[in-house]
C-alpha cells in the first residue's frame, strides 16, 4: 500500500516502463517534439485527437440531439436539400442552420454534395431505420442532467436523480408503490429498443428442445413476441411488475398472442416465481440490480427450474472487447445515475451463477455484442 506523500513503489519492469512512458507523455516538451517527429507523429496526432474527442464528447452528443429533436434526418429522407430550404423547414436562422449542418457533416451524420446540397450519410440513414435509437438520444437529456456533477454523483452527494425517478423500481426494489403511470415511459422505451436485441439473442439461443419459456422482467412482451414467431409450439410466460405485466397482456393481445402467453404480475424479489418453465430468460434485467438483489433473483430462478432446465442472461457486459467504453463508461455511469445495478463482466456473472447453484455456464456469441451478450447455464 502507498501512503499519501510517499513515493510509489513499482514492481517489475513493466511498471517501471509505464511510469517512464507516462512521465514522458505528460511533458509538454516531449509532446511538441513527438508531434513533429516523423516516426511517431501519427501516434501523437491520434492521441491528440482522441483526447480532444473525449473533451468534446458532450458537444457532439448535443449536435446529435439537436438533429433528432429537429427531425433533420427525417427531412432528408426523401433526398438532398439546399441549406436555405432546410433552414426554412426547421425554422432556424439560415446562418445557425449552417452551423448545425456543418457540425452534422463533420460527425458523418449527413454529407455535403458537390453542388452544396445536404444529404444523409451512413450514420444519419442508420438512425432513420432505428427509431428507438432516436428515442434513446432524447432520453439522454435526463442522463446528462444527472451527470452535470459526476464527482457529487460518485460520492453519493448528488441528491435524487432524474433517472431514479424514471426507473421507479431502481429505488429500493419495493414494488408496492409502483403505479401504472410511472412505468409507462420506461416500458415504452424498452419495448421500442427490444426490437434491436431480440433477433440477435434468439439467433444465438436455440430453443427447439424447450417446451416452456418464461421471460422474467419481460417488459411489454416484445422479446416473447419474437420468440413466439420463431417457435410456434413453445409455451410462453412473462413475469414483470403488475402494471408492466398489464401493459404486456394488452400488447400481446393486440399481436394476436393473448391466448399463447400467460402474464404474471408480481415482483421477482420477495416472492417465489411460478414453476413450469424449462427455460427462463433475463433480458437486460440483471445489470439493473445491485449484487444482493441480483443474487436473490438468480437463486429464485434456480429454485423453480427443473433439473436440466436452462437460464439465459442477455445484456451488454463490462469488458466487451472492442466496446469497452459502452459497458464500462456508458452503462457504468448510466446505472450509477439510476441508483441501482452495475455492468458486470462475463466472469463476474459466471461466478454469481456458480454461487447460485448453476452448472454448464457458457457464453454464446451474438451478432452485436455491444448491444447484448448471451450467457446460458443449467440447473
Ligand atoms: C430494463 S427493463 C428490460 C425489459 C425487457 N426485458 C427488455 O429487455 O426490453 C427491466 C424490466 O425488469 C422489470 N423489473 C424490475 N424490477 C422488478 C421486480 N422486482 N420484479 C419484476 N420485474 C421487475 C421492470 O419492470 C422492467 O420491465
Amino acid at each position: 500500500m502507498t501512503e499519501i506523500g510517499q513515493a510509489p513503489r513499482h514492481h517489475g519492469w513493466r511498471e517501471r516502463w509505464l511510469a517512464l512512458r507516462n512521465r514522458l507523455v505528460a511533458s509538454p516538451r516531449f509532446q511538441r517534439w513527438a508531434a513533429g517527429f516523423p516516426l511517431i507523429r501519427r501516434t501523437a496526432h491520434r492521441n491528440t485527437r482522441a483526447l480532444f474527442d473525449l473533451c468534446a464528447g458532450f458537444v457532439y452528443a448535443q449536435v446529435l440531439f439537436a438533429c433528432v429533436r429537429l427531425d433533420l434526418f427525417g427531412l432528408l429522407r426523401d433526398g438532398p436539400l439546399p441549406s436555405e430550404t432546410i433552414a426554412r423547414r426547421l425554422d432556424l436562422p439560415p446562418e445557425r442552420c449552417l452551423t448545425l449542418l456543418r457540425a452534422a457533416v463533420s460527425l458523418e451524420l449527413i454529407a455535403r454534395l458537390p453542388d452544396g446540397r445536404f444529404t444523409l450519410a451512413d450514420l444519419g440513414a442508420a438512425l432513420i431505420g432505428n427509431p428507438s435509437v432516436a428515442l434513446m438520444i432524447e432520453h439522454h437529456a435526463m442522463l446528462y442532467a444527472d451527470l452535470a456533477d459526476p464527482v457529487a454523483l460518485l460520492r453519493g452527494e448528488a441528491g435524487p436523480t432524474r433517472l431514479a425517478g424514471y426507473w421507479p423500481y431502481a429505488d429500493d426494489g419495493s414494488t408496492a408503490t409502483i403505479d401504472p403511470d410511472s412505468v409507462a415511459a420506461y416500458s415504452g422505451l424498452m419495448a421500442a429498443s427490444q426490437a434491436l436485441i431480440a433477433g440477435d439473442v434468439l439467433d444465438a439461443l436455440p430453443l427447439t428442445d424447450r417446451a416452456c419459456l418464461m421471460d422474467v422482467g419481460g417488459g411489454e412482451g416484445v422479446f416473447l413476441t419474437h420468440a413466439a414467431r420463431r417457435y410456434p409450439n413453445l409455451a410462453l410466460r412473462l413475469l414483470d411488475l403488475p402494471p408492466v405485466a398489464e401493459r404486456a397482456a394488452a400488447r400481446l393481445s393486440a399481436e394476436g398472442l393473448g391466448d399463447r402467453v400467460a402474464c404474471f404480475g408480481q415482483t421477482f424479489l420477495d416472492a417465489s416465481l411460478p414453476v413450469g418453465a424449462d427455460i427462463i430468460t433475463l433480458v437486460r434485467v440483471l445489470h439493473d440490480h445491485d449484487d444482493a438483489r441480483a443474487m436473490a433473483l438468480l437463486r429464485a430462478v434456480h429454485a423453480v427450474l427443473p433439473p436440466g432446465g436452462g437460464l439465459a442472461i442477455a445484456e451488454p457486459l463490462a469488458g466487451t472487447a472492442g466496446a469497452e467504453p459502452v459497458g464500462d463508461a456508458y452503462f457504468g455511469f448510466y446505472l450509477l445515475a439510476m441508483g441501482s445495478g452495475r455492468p458486470r463482466t462475463a466472469g463476474e456473472i459466471s461466478a454469481m451463477l456458480t454461487q447460485a447453484g448453476f452448472i454448464g455456464i457458457r457464453e454464446h456469441s451474438t451478432r452485436r455484442p455491444l448491444l447484448a451478450r448471451l450467457i446460458t447455464a443449467s440447473r
